[in-house]
């Protein structure tokens, strides 16, 4: 029984597999995450092992507290990935999308994949039809941008994530529910409209916390998986252990 930990820069997803079968998923604040985690220890006694994705900050008490409780295997740019990884800065790349761009080789083997993740940022992996990592792109999420308007402007109110009533906003609220929900619908269109022209065919995953908002409403067909980035982690563990 594997514990997976994804530390985001908002939020800390955790999902417990027995083999690649997920069996329990959470998603909570970093402030709750020493409870939390002993909530999941204390229900699933048979959690020996844990593999941690981290971009967010995470406290190192909770590491440390973490680190005595299991076998805490973190994914670090020196992990072994099952892709050539041609980013030019390995180093600065986010364990997240080396995660999820492992999790596109494990998922859809030798085809040309495009990882989408919309948490905190929206970002972009590409990975070629001979598991070459190419990378991507990295774009604010939808509660940056809401925030952003707001935090920078003199006027703007701090909006919620809404669908806007159309393309033309006809009052301030609508016309920054239209910018910010239209404008991430038109890049996340335009971009994979882009790489289609570029590599025909294009296999297109979708991922992070606000899935469920983007594949209702984004008009290509694509795999849409809330827990991509946890599944990914659990196949990158038994791919590590096995090499
Ligand atoms: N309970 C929640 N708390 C915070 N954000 C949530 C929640 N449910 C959905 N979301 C959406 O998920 C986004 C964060 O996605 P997530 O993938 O967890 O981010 P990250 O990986 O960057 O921490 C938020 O911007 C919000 O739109
Ligand atoms: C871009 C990110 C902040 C995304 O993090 P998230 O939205 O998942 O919280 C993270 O992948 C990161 O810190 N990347 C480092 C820079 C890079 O990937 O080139
Ligand atoms: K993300």
């Amino acid at each position: 029984m594997l514990l997976a930990i994804d530390v985001g820069n908002t939020r800390i997803k955790v999902a417990v597999f027995e083999k690649d079968i997920l069996i329990w998923q959470d998603a909570f604040d970093k402030e709750d995450a020493v409870d939390r985690f002993s909530i999941i220890l204390i229900k699933y006694t048979d959690i020996k092992n844990a593999v941690l994705s981290r971009v967010g900050f995470l406290d190192e008490s909770v590491l440390k507290w973490l680190e005595r409780q299991v076998n805490l295997h973190v994914i670090t740019a020196d992990s072994p990935m099952p892709f050539q990884n041609g980013y030019e800065t390995p180093k600065t790349l986010g364990i997240d999308r080396m995660v999820l761009a492992s999790g596109a080789v494990f998922q859809f083997p030798k085809q040309n994949r495009l990882v989408i993740d919309s948490g905190t940022c929206i970002t972009y992996d590409f990975i070629d039809a001979d598991d070459n990592y190419l990378g991507g792109a990295i774009s604010p999420g939808f509660r940056l941008r809401y925030e952003a308007l707001h935090n920078y402007t003199a006027k703007l109110p701090l909006l919620t994530l809404e669908s806007p009533s159309g393309v033309i906003g006809n009052s301030t609220k609508q016309a920054i529910h239209s910018g910010v929900v239209n404008g991430i619908l038109y890049e996340v269109e335009g971009f994979i409209e882009r790489y289609r022209e570029q590599y025909q065919v294009l296999t297109v995953i979708l991922t992070g916390g606000d899935t469920d908002f983007l594949a209702k409403r984004v008009k290509n067909t694509i795999f849409a998986n809330p827990n991509f980035l946890l599944e990914s982690l659990n196949h990158l563990y038994q791919y590590t252990i096995n090499k």
